[in-house]
């Protein structure tokens, strides 16, 4: 019988059964399968073989036997009680880990399964147990015990969270949801502490938040998205990102460059100890940022000209070929489409075959251009080349998917980006403005023109108006200028430090070193990727997430007018020494306002505290790019909202509900009654 060795290849297959094995025994189990054939034989071993058929047999041995082939064994009981015991710590060698011993010697499976042979088993999962709540992916990952996990475990107390008392998680995860009796029991402690009975509130689950997936050196994401997903990736995070987009840019750093000093650094070249004098004085570095932030602006500009003055070229060749057929109606179509790349290919000055190279990636860039608009080949980035000459993915299906996203593309780069229009100026393009004000005055849809936010709920409200803000303001007829979320009665030092990292806070980023939540605070933060969208399914507007929002990461902080005495409106509640507060998102907010419930939500609320004042952040639990953002709002908020649950989870605890009186507004409880829907208590 052949060996492990003597097979190439057969490990990897081995591996990659046994993880097999491994993802459907941790997936049955988060999906509350049922597990008893497996753990019927917990203290087994799993023996996996194979045959190969057709095998002619080695040298020596007769041709029809039939090889029987070792894939190695899976320890069944080691990877059973990781799911169901509480977590060990961490086996240096992985060999607590799902381990499958082949021949006798412990491998590491995932390794096998895919290129980066040196990683070790720590390196590949390095963090989570078995989590009901993460997405599958990071489900499969989370097979191994994590000792960081503390906060997931329901049975944590505060003091953990100040990480004074670390516990180990129980293997039942802390994220599943509470459900029935014990659920509402929770709530209603909660309700009766805060006297609140009546009030709609949201669920601020302080014992847990999501913890951020650690980002391993070798980490290889199971499931690559396809290049089209890169595509678009690509185009939403250059719209949301930091380089601000402006053709101007070109012609002022043009004028710049040879206006200041430092113009040696992109005429001369002569010496680069020019520049190494220039970087290590302070100022000059500072400097030296500036304007490579410039020309990184610039030349963003000018290769996003390239690409669409490139995609124009190909509507010039298409006009030049049919005045040639019209011209030549004798001379086949081919011959004058020859006739318009040889008078092409002299004015270039290439050759016939590097022009065509070049046409065939132009006509993808064209392609993209008539489904996408031209949006989505201005911030498109790199991206676009490899999309356009390997062609991966490039079908009718993804033109249409582009096609979809044409508008909210559009929404999003002409309010973040003002001027990007002016490019196609150059092309003799329209170049008007479509949609202005704040990318959360919009609501978007697939396949549909976006819509004014106000016309989406003028039906509750006539004089609707909604202003976007960044940061809460305090309501200072009820508060004076004091704010009542600061966690300090009297502020003892300017100087903060974070209670989870314990680093040093501020919003100064050259001093900040907490990076808890660094797209939200520490100095950094841009706009985020998200839109407000048409449900269609009674219930109004939702969020949609642009790009994944991977677990642990903040997706935005709940901010508002911070008062309090509000009655019948519904409102975040927060509680610090300084008394109960009110987070009101009715007239103006962000887009956290926006943000629908679902009894299996995919973020959840999280108290944080930035520079001593207390904050309300919406924390992922693993979003994918276009998915709906959800947050459990908790039995308090449906108590008290005469409305069925619409989630359409299977685990929904709020639908077939008997509705006492008429429904809030009919649609929205932001209307005219309520103004605004959301309530939590703090505690
Ligand atoms: C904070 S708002 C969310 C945004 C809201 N959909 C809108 O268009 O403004 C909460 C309100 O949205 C609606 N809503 C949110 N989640 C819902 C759900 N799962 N089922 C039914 N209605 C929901 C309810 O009217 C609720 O009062």
């Amino acid at each position: 019988m052949g060996s492990m060795d003597s097979l190439p290849g057969l490990p990897a297959l081995s591996a990659c059964i046994t993880r097999a094995v491994q993802d459907h025994i941790a997936t049955s189990t988060e999906a509350g399968r049922d597990l008893s054939p497996l753990t019927d034989l917990a203290n087994s071993v799993l023996k996996i073989e194979g045959y190969i058929a057709g095998d002619q047999g080695r040298e020596g041995e007769p041709s029809h036997a039939c090889r029987r082939i070792p894939l190695g064994t899976i320890d069944l009981s080691s990877l059973l009680s990781q799911i169901n015991a509480p977590a060990p710590a961490p086996a240096p060698d992985g060999a607590a880990d799902g381990v499958v011993r082949q021949n006798g010697a412990a491998t590491n499976t995932a390794a096998d399964c895919t290129p980066d042979e040196g990683r070790t088993s720590t390196d590949r999962d390095g963090g989570g147990s078995l989590d009901a709540e993460t997405g599958s992916r990071s489900r499969r990952r989370n097979l191994r015990p994590n000792p960081r996990t503390r906060y997931a475990s329901s049975t944590t107390t505060s003091d953990d969270e100040d990480g004074a008392n670390p516990k180990r998680r129980k293997a039942t995860g802390g994220l599943r949801l509470a459900r029935g009796a014990n659920r509402r029991s929770e709530d209603d402690e909660s309700d009766a502490a805060a006297g609140n009975g009546s009030s709609r509130q949201l669920l601020v689950n302080a014992k847990n938040h999501p913890q951020r997936k650690k980002r391993e050196f070798n980490d290889v994401r199971s499931m690559q998205p396809s290049t089209l997903d890169k595509l678009i990736l690509g185009i939403w995070e250059q719209i949301h990102g930091s380089i601000a987009f402006d053709p101007q840019i070109v012609i002022d750093q043009w004028r710049e460059s040879h206006a200041i000093e430092g113009t040696e650094l992109i005429t001369g070249g002569e010496d680069m100890t020019t520049i190494s004098a220039l970087a290590s004085a302070n100022r000059e570095f500072n400097r030296m940022n500036i304007f490579c932030r410039k020309i990184t602006q610039a030349s963003r500009c000018c290769r996003a000209l390239e690409v669409i003055v490139q995609a124009r070229w190909i509507d010039y060749y298409e006009q030049r070929v049919q005045t040639l057929v019209t011209d030549n109606p004798d001379v086949s179509l081919t011959k004058n489409k020859m006739a318009a790349l040889l008078e092409a290919c002299q004015d270039f000055g290439w050759s016939e075959k590097e022009l065509r190279n070049k046409m065939s990636i132009w006509k993808g860039y064209h392609e993209i251009k008539e489904s996408g608009g031209w949006v989505s080949l201005v911030f498109a980035g790199m991206g676009i080349y490899r999309f356009c000459k390997y062609r991966v993915g490039f079908t009718n299906d993804a033109l249409l998917r582009l096609k979809s996203l044409r508008s909210r593309f559009e929404v999003a780069a002409d309010t973040l980006h003002p001027h990007w229009r002016e490019l196609l100026k150059i092309i003799g393009e329209p170049s008007e403005r479509k949609y202005y004000g704040h990318p959360h005055d919009w609501v978007v849809s697939d396949n549909a023109e976006p819509i004014p936010l106000a016309a989406t709920y003028v039906q509750w409200d006539p004089s609707f108006s909604f202003e976007h803000i960044d940061n809460s303001v305090i309501d200072e007829d009820q508060w004076g200028p004091a704010d009542p979320r600061s966690l300090e009665l009297i502020p003892l030092s300017d100087v903060h430090f974070c209670n989870v990292c314990h680093e040093r806070q501020s919003d100064d980023p050259k001093v900040n070193a907490c990076r808890c939540f660094p797209n939200l605070y520490g100095g950094n933060s841009g706009p985020c990727p998200v839109q407000v969208f048409r449900t269609h399914d009674g219930r109004n507007n939702g969020l949609l997430a642009c790009v994944p929002f991977d677990r642990g990461i903040a997706i935005g902080e709940f901010v508002g007018l911070i008062t309090r005495g509000l009655r019948d409106l519904d409102v975040m509640q927060g509680e610090t020494v300084a008394g109960s507060y009110q987070i009101y998102q009715g007239r103006y907010g962000n887009y956290t306002r926006f943000i629908n419930h679902s009894c299996n939500p995919n973020s959840q609320f999280h108290r944080f505290s930035w520079l001593g004042v207390q904050r309300i952040i919406l924390v992922s639990k693993g979003i994918e790019a276009g998915q709906e953002i959800t947050v459990d709002y908790s039995g308090r908020y449906w108590d008290n909202l005469d409305k069925e649950c619409l989630c359409r989870e299977g685990c929904c605890r709020y639908r077939n509900r008997s509705i006492t009186s008429g429904s809030s507004s009919g649609g929205v409880g932001q209307g005219v009654v309520n103004g605004m829907v959301n309530g939590s208590e703090l505690t």
